[in-house]
């Protein structure tokens, strides 16, 4: 299995929704990331500097989530997916973004995609 980065229940809130109150009021977006990337270098060198900072790919999610006013959810998992592709060593990301509670008699809804460099970029 290729080497993962994931990043697991990252709880934010957002406008996201196509319903009058949902583009009032923020709710809750639960993001669920795996990055496909070589980790061989930096489980070599133990240096961050040979590894994708899931710190910095999160706190960049973070930003773009919670100041986004998207209508749909494959939008928002659309963006996140680019964003975690900026970083050249990441080579796919799978991105699954969640509406906990947006759908009556239902736990959760939301949408999972997987994106590659080739998708995006053609490289
Ligand atoms: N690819 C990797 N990236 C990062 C690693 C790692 O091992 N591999 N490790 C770290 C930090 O050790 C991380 O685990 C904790 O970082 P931090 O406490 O700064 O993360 P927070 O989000 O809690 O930071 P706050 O600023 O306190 O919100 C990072 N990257």
């Amino acid at each position: 299995m290729p080497d993962q980065i994931n990043i697991s229940d990252l709880l934010l809130r957002a406008i996201i929704g196509i319903n009058d109150e949902e583009r009032d009021k923020k709710q809750d977006v639960l993001i669920n990331l795996t990055l496909h990337v070589d980790l061989n270098e930096a489980g070599k060198s133990d240096d961050i500097c040979d590894a994708v900072n899931y710190r910095t790919i999160t706190k960049e999610i973070i930003n773009l989530v919670e100041n986004s006013q998207f209508e749909l959810v494959e939008k928002m998992a659309a963006e996140v997916a680019k964003l975690c592709l900026k970083d050249e060593r990441v080579l796919r990301a799978t991105v699954r973004i969640e509406k906990p509670g947006a759908l009556r008699f239902a736990r959760s809804v939301g949408v999972t995609i997987e994106r590659t460099r080739e998708d995006l970029f053609g490289v």
